[in-house]
């Protein structure tokens, strides 16, 4: 069973490598705007729907036999978190964006490292944290033209190409040396050479595509359908074509409401933005913090 289970995620992997050298390709071919349609194509679908189905999530795992939670009370509460989290854009953008970039980290590194890992120990949450801001550092600085603009216009606070640069390697020598201590220590059951040439691959991407189809790459290949699969997994025992539809049937309602809420964020937000990504990250931010919750619970179930 292990061995089968293992076998599906190295086939998933080469999956994922051979989409994103065929994503590559695609970028060196087509100009901006043919990438930045797909881009949003993928993220509002795949990116969305590894989302839409929290509140479900949420109510499978907290009602159990001993406690039962209606599904109304899981509602108002997400909702209250989903407007809380733009009460705190707009009270302090800079904290909140700091805030969201934070979590962000942990979530595409806990998605990343959650099953390669094979003591539990506190490092670990160091390591999902540093491996998630290494790569967000590196979009960030290899796109810096269009990333300080973007912060700019969401904070009031201009970046410095330098406090990227200087991020970047910071964190990359931090990762080195966490995960190197890990791996002589015999703790991670992953393959050092395929990590860093894993590494250099999402390098090669974000230099050589446009921001937002290297985000996309990442956030939709790397990061929701592995995601995806995982919640298949915890819901229905196994990720086949047969339980993604299942998981579409629950899901599809939240994700039209999410849609709409992206509608109507940008008709409210449009006019004092420049740029649609600026308000495509409010909206992520909004949804990921609880998000990032559920996901936690459930890698730990
Ligand atoms: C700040 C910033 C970005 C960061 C986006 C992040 C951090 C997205 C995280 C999404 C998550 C975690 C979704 C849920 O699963 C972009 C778009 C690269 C563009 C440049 C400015």
């Amino acid at each position: 069973m292990s061995q089968q289970k293992g076998r599906n995620f190295i086939n998933l992997k080469n999956a994922m490598l051979v989409f994103t050298v065929f994503a590559l390709w695609f970028s060196v071919y087509f100009g901006e705007r043919v990438e930045a349609i797909l881009s949003y194509t993928l993220i509002l679908s795949f990116g969305i729907l590894h989302g839409a189905n929290d509140i479900h999530l949420i109510w499978s795992t907290y009602n159990t036999k001993n406690t039962q939670v209606s599904r109304n009370k899981v509602i108002t509460i997400y909702i209250l978190a989903v407007f809380s989290i733009l009460a705190l854009f707009s009270l302090s953008p800079f904290t909140a964006l700091i805030f969201f970039i934070l979590v962000s980290g942990y979530h595409f590194g806990e998605q990343h490292w959650e099953k390669s890992f094979s003591v539990k120990t506190i490092w670990n949450k160091g390591i999902y944290l540093v491996y998630g801001l290494f790569i967000l550092f590196m979009l960030f600085y290899l796109k810096h033209e269009q990333v300080i603009p973007i912060i700019d216009e969401l904070t009031g606070n201009r970046l410095t190409m330098d406090f990227l640069e200087g991020t970047m390697l910071t964190l990359g020598v931090l990762l080195l040396l966490s995960l190197g201590i890990q791996f002589l220590m015999g703790r991670v059951t992953s393959n050092p050479w395929e990590e860093l040439f894993l590494l250099g691959v999402f390098f090669v991407i974000f230099k050589t595509a446009s921001l937002l189809w290297g985000f996309c790459i990442y956030f939709v290949v790397w990061h929701s359908i592995p995601s995806l699969m995982d919640q298949m997994d915890y819901l229905y025992g196994r990720s086949t074509w047969e339980t993604f539809r299942n998981y579409l049937k629950t899901s599809w309602p939240y994700w039209l409401v999410s849609l709409v809420g992206l509608i109507g964020l940008y008709w409210l937000l449009g006019e004092n933005n420049e740029y649609f990504i600026s308000v495509l990250i409010y909206f992520l931010a909004a949804i990921t913090f609880p998000h990032v919750i559920v996901m936690s619970r459930l890698e730990k179930d």
